[in-house]
């Protein structure tokens, strides 16, 4: 890509992605270029991935072909009223954060800017993460596309109605936090059985992994693969009776629902 990714707000979700950008060389290092609150951030990530930084966000809107937003929501406003008069004529804004609607972007800017939503996840850290997206309509298919590759450079990606993006961070945006909870909780079952604690997060995580490609991969329904587990009058079975009395499957979704609640409430 010949273009300059701009990140305003370098912290943990922004630095997952630069992480899976500079590994997947789409773009050169040095055609990327964030800014964030204090020196020590800074210092941090040029250490870590030798990219171009700046304590002035206006620096960064002045030279972003693609400008990521990946402050917390309830800083938009004030960023967007630092940088306004500074992106250039063509560029593309682009906000990961919850709860934050084309609309809030092209209000705050209170031009036809050309914004994208987009909900990411941290891991884009290891090249595995998953990006929902939409686009307003100032953008071509053209340019949305070039926002589509630049994130597919870190993971997966999926156009997602706006009307439903509200709900995104409670599946693929916040949920690795449940599954690190599964996995943690995997591995404290298995040590308290005896098996040595490194051991156990391997066991674990690699069976979440195992269980996620077998869903994306052979395209069977994922109760069927369960079902696949369970030898009758066996020892799997038990786990999941075990699993439906404590309201496994229905904590989940009540999890989920505060999460989406909450996202409406960000900003
Ligand atoms: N964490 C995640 O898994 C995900 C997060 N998101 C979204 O990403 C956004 C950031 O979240 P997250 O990375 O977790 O939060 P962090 O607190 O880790 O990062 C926030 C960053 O913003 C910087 N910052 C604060 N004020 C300013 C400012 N005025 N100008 C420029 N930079 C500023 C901070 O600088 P400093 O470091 O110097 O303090 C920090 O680098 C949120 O909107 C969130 O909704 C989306 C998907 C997943
Ligand atoms: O916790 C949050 O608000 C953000 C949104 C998705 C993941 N982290």
């Amino acid at each position: 890509m010949n273009k300059t990714i701009g990140f305003i707000g370098a912290g943990k979700m922004a630095q997952a992605m630069i992480e899976g950008i500079v590994k997947s060389h789409v773009i050169p290092k040095e055609k990327i270029i964030a800014s964030a609150m204090t020196e020590k951030t800074l210092e941090k990530i040029k250490r870590k991935y030798n990219i171009v930084t700046s304590l002035h966000n206006q620096e960064v809107a002045r030279v972003a072909d693609i400008l990521i937003l990946a402050v917390k929501p309830d800083l938009h406003e004030l960023v967007i009223e630092e940088i306004q008069s500074e992106i250039k004529q063509k560029a593309i804004i682009v906000t990961i954060a919850a709860g934050i609607s084309l609309m809030d972007i092209e209000r705050a800017f209170g031009t036809k800017v050309r914004a994208v939503r987009t909900m990411p996840n941290t891991p884009a850290l290891v090249g595995e993460g998953m990006t929902a997206l939409c686009a307003n309509d100032y953008l071509s298919e053209e340019e949305l596309l070039e926002v589509e590759h630049l994130f597919t450079s870190f993971g997966q990606t999926e156009r997602v109605e706006e009307k439903l993006m509200d709900a995104v961070p409670s599946i693929s945006g916040s949920s690795p936090a449940y599954v690190y909870l599964l996995i943690e909780a995997m591995a404290d079952g298995g040590v308290r059985q005896g098996i040595p604690r490194e051991k156990a997060y391997r066991l674990a995580a690699q069976a979440v992994l195992g269980a996620a490609k077998m869903v994306l991969e052979t395209g069977i329904h994922p109760g069927e693969l369960k079902d696949q587990v369970c030898t009758p009058g066996g020892a799997t079975i038990e786990a999941v009776a075990a699993l439906e009395r404590n309201q496994f499957r229905g904590a989940i979704m009540t999890a989920m629902e505060s999460c989406t609640k909450k996202v409406k409430s960000l900003l």
